[in-house]
């Protein structure tokens, strides 16, 4: 554990550059277990790249981010996808699940990665599906289901493996406001039952007030009086 007391994920003083482009300059977070922490700020002023360094899929070119006291940084490839892969759940806009699997098969698929058999993950994948109301959906591929229902199936991949933190970066961009609300509220209940942090990317001021925690982005900064 980090020296904080429930703090799972800090970044300290992190900076990101494309190429020459500046889009962090120096952000401080602390994320605490169990917490939700909704990132805002116009487009373009960092919250996917935010998100990203948190989550390590991006290395930050300045500071650097600890998860449980552990700089990514300084973990091999092997180490680092192993703590995504046990640790860490997302939810992308568009869902990305895989077109060729069944929403079952896509659910699964982080128990099948961390070595459990199809067979055996499908008490819990279905489980979650039910929870979600698409049970009836498991053995059916993604382009047949609604966007809504895909995206719950999305929502359960990422939960599935009770992760530490889920990432989730806009993830109801893609549904009307109506179905959008109602995907999140399942996002975040399920999440406070398994006890994971949530740190979501939104464009929704009622959402955003809606989370524990906000951090506004300008212009890769946090904008004064954001809340760390
Ligand atoms: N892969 C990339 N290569 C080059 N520049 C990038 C890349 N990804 C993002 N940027 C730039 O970095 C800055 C921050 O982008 P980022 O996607 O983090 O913002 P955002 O707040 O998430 O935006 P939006 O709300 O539009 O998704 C922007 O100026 C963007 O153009």
């Amino acid at each position: 554990m980090s020296r904080d007391d429930g703090v799972l994920l800090r970044a300290e003083g992190v900076a990101l550059r494309y190429g020459t482009l500046p889009a962090l300059h120096g952000v401080d977070v602390a994320v605490a277990a169990g917490t939700v922490t909704a990132v805002t700020g116009p487009s373009g002023s960092g919250k996917s790249s935010l998100l990203h360094c948190l989550a390590g899929v991006l290395r930050p070119t300045g500071g650097r981010v600890l998860f449980e006291g552990r700089d990514l940084a300084a973990l091999s490839d092997r180490e680092l996808s192993a703590v995504r892969a046990r640790s860490f759940g997302f939810v992308f806009q568009f869902g990305d699940l895989v077109p060729e699997l069944t929403l079952a098969e896509n659910v699964a698929l982080p128990l099948v990665l961390a070595g459990q058999r199809g067979r055996r993950a499908r008490g819990p994948v279905l489980e979650l599906l039910a929870r979600l109301g698409i049970d009836h959906l498991a053995d059916r591929r993604p382009a047949l289901v609604s966007g809504g229902q895909a995206q719950r199936a999305a929502v359960a991949r990422a939960l599935v493996h009770r992760p530490a933190v889920l990432f989730a970066d806009e993830p109801t961009g893609a549904l009307d406001r109506a179905a959008g609300r109602l995907v999140l509220a399942e996002l975040l209940a399920l999440s406070a039952e398994r006890g994971t942090a949530v740190v979501l990317v939104t464009h929704d001021e009622t959402v955003a007030a809606a989370a524990g925690r906000r951090l506004d982005l300008v212009d890769g900064r946090l904008s004064a009086g954001a809340a760390r």
